[in-house]
């Protein structure tokens, strides 16, 4: 089965992770590809890596462009995919890697994005009890924000089991900068990002954490509370999140392991690593793949879950590909791989 699809957003970085992915997809015929202010510009410009796209000029994103498709990825800034995809007809598959449509409770999208809530459309994160029924079929998806997919990975089997105790949930995770996006900014100047690692978006303010809390609660929290500091470090791409919790009842470390393991025995992308080795993000790079690894802290009465994907793959455009695969009934890893780039 042919789709095609259209790119809006293809100058940027989730734009241009995307594209690689579809260009080595074999159902997928790749239409129109609009940006922003880069409108009128060669792909070549923007994506020098994309050899078979060289050729193709950036048109404007509006509806009209992305009309005539059967999938239309959306890796816009916040905001801009609401307004664009009512445009469009019910029947297209709109992906959206942005945060508009991710958060349930307009009041939590409120507080952190401060501007009026887009609605709310299926969560594009398949390992999610029940979430596959919920993708297929779909017509409209949020792929979820590069740490929660992250995080809620690590702590999944922890909460669906009944191990940790939600109401106390600690992360902190180190990303890469093109989590940023590619927009200038003066934090993600070299001189600033090379050497040195920096916390930011501290004390709960960051608005990943009602995403966050959202998962933990669909995982079977009840009342959850997450604490969640960002870091950036000097490394293109890549997130490691450390997780932590207490124990919500008495368990030994070989029962722990065997939640983790039982959990994830039949994902196609995440994998709980052989006991002792921890992931590291320079495994997955370029992979859809999510390594984790877990850990019973007996004398602080915690359990430690550790995870590591690429934020531009699983955390973005593999997710959203992943997503596309489901509600158009393609086999779940078609175009995705898990096979990393080391060193
Ligand atoms: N980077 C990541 O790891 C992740 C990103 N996301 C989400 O994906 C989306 C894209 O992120 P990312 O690729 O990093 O961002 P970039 O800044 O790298 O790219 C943004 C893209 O949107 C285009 N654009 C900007 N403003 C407009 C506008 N007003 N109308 C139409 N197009 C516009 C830009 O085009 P132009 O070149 O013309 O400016 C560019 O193609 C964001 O919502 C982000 O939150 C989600 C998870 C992880
Ligand atoms: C390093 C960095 O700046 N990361 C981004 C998160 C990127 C992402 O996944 O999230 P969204 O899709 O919600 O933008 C941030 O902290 O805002």
């Amino acid at each position: 089965m042919t789709f095609r699809v259209a790119v809006a957003g293809c100058t940027g970085y989730a734009g241009g992770e995307a594209l690689r992915l579809l260009l080595s997809h074999p159902d997928a015929e790749i239409g129109a590809l609009t940006a922003g202010s880069s409108a009128g510009s060669r792909l070549a410009e923007h994506q020098p890596h994309l050899r078979p796209l060289a050729g193709r000029t950036v048109a404007e994103t509006s509806a009209q462009n992305l009309a005539g498709h059967d999938v239309v990825i959306m890796a816009l800034p916040h905001g801009t995919s609401g307004a664009l995809a009512a445009e469009l007809p019910d029947d297209v598959l709109v992906i959206d890697c942005g945060a508009d449509h991710r958060l349930a409770d307009p009041a939590a999208w409120q507080q952190f994005y401060g501007s009026p809530h887009a609605g709310s459309w299926p969560y594009g994160l398949p390992e999610l009890p029940g979430q596959r029924d919920k993708l297929a079929g779909a017509r409209r998806i949020a792929v979820p924000g590069c740490y929660p997919t992250t995080a809620t990975l690590a702590l999944l089997p922890g909460l669906t089991s009944g191990l940790i105790d939600g109401r106390d949930v600690v992360v902190v995770a180190a990303s890469g900068p093109s989590g940023a996006g590619r927009a200038p900014k003066p934090h993600l100047l070299g001189a600033e990002l090379m050497g040195s690692a920096s916390a930011y978006g501290v004390g709960g303010v960051h608005r990943h954490v009602p995403e966050l809390r959202q998962n933990l609660t669909a995982l079977g929290a009840e009342d959850p509370s997450v604490s969640f500091t960002p870091v950036l470090v000097p490394m293109a791409r890549g997130i490691l999140a450390t997780c932590t919790a207490p124990v919500a009842r008495p368990t030994d470390a070989e029962e722990v392991r065997r939640a983790w393991r039982d959990a994830f025995a039949d994902e196609p992308f995440v994998e709980l690593l052989d006991e002792g080795a921890w992931p590291q993000t320079q495994h997955v790079i370029g992979s859809n793949a999510v390594h984790v690894q877990v850990a019973l802290d007996e004398a602080a009465g915690r359990i430690v879950a550790v995870a590591a994907l690429d934020n531009l793959t699983k955390g973005t455009a593999g997710g959203a590909v992943q997503c596309l695969n489901l509600a158009l009934g393609l086999p779940e890893r078609t175009g995705l791989s898990t096979i990393g780039v080391a060193p």
